[in-house]
């Protein structure tokens, strides 16, 4: 479990530039939940997450993951950013890509073509192994990100508008990838986006954040029936409505909790 307990975070503390980006943030995620965090624009979303995975230092406040203070990235942690063209290793092949963050675990040869082998199959990608990345689209690049992040066999992944680089057809085909990884590795994910539908559409509960400096303006629950489908799920009632209410709260001044009709 994830736990985020009144974190603050001011670039260039103690100088004139000081900017308070992240006022005071409290949250849990849940192990295997999937959790997203959306708020207007320049929020501090990728503050947030930089600070809840280690890479920068927070001014005050704790983040835990499974009880251990996280000061630096963790193990147990991997990430995937919207930009995978300067993620992927161009004069890396597709497989030497996967294969690089796990060099350190000391895998022999076999054990590690084989966890390369699954991971990319997993992604749909399993004819792509001896490519490099220039030579995918931006949507299959992103799958090799993808496919990295779960071969390092994370307990929780990052992701931060994984998918605001593609087109419509390509990222509802990425929503529905997260979807079926997340079941089939049982990982947990701690999703950024500025997209309302994709937030409901993949969450369990949503994060609204204010305007910077920025709080909690509300946790939504999702409540909505898996497994997900692009169409059957957005034309519910229910998701129709949850969309409105977040979209709302997120231009709501005064913030104020409550609870969807
Ligand atoms: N390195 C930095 N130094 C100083 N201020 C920064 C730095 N990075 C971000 N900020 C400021 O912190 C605030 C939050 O930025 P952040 O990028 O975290 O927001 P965001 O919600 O992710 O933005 P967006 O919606 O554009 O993706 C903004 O006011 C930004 O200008």
């Amino acid at each position: 479990m994830l736990r985020v307990e009144s974190l603050r975070k001011v670039y260039e503390e103690g100088t004139r530039n000081a900017v308070e980006a992240v006022a005071e943030v409290s949250a849990t995620v849940e192990e295997q939940e999937f959790v997203s965090i959306v708020g207007p624009s320049g929020a501090g979303k990728t503050t947030l997450l930089k600070c809840v995975a280690g890479l920068l230092p927070y001014s005050s406040g704790s983040v835990y993951l499974d009880d251990e203070l996280v000061t630096e990235p963790p193990k147990k942690m991997a990430l995937v950013f919207q930009d995978y063209s300067r993620s992927l290793y161009p004069w890396m092949t597709v497989r030497e890509n996967v294969a690089f963050p796990l060099k350190p675990r000391g895998l022999d040869r076999s054990a590690m073509r084989t966890l390369v082998g699954e991971t990319l199959q997993s992604v749909g990608l399993d004819g792509a192994g001896a490519k490099y990345p220039w030579q995918l689209s931006g949507g299959m690049q992103q799958r090799v990100a993808i496919a990295r992040a779960l071969a390092y066999q994370p307990e929780i992944l990052l992701m931060d508008e994984p998918f605001a680089s593609v087109d419509a057809q390509t990222r509802a085909d990425l929503e529905d990838l997260v979807l079926d990884v997340r079941d089939q590795y049982g990982v947990t994910v701690l999703f950024v986006t500025h997209d309302i539908d994709e937030a409901v559409y993949l969450s369990d509960r949503v994060v609204v954040l204010t305007s910077a400096p920025t709080r909690v303006a509300e946790i939504v629950d999702v409540g909505l029936p898996r497994p997900r489908d692009q169409v059957g799920t957005k034309e519910r009632p229910d998701f129709a409505r949850l969309r409105g209410y977040v979209w709302r709260s997120i231009r709501r001044p005064d913030q104020t909790a409550s609870t969807p009709a």
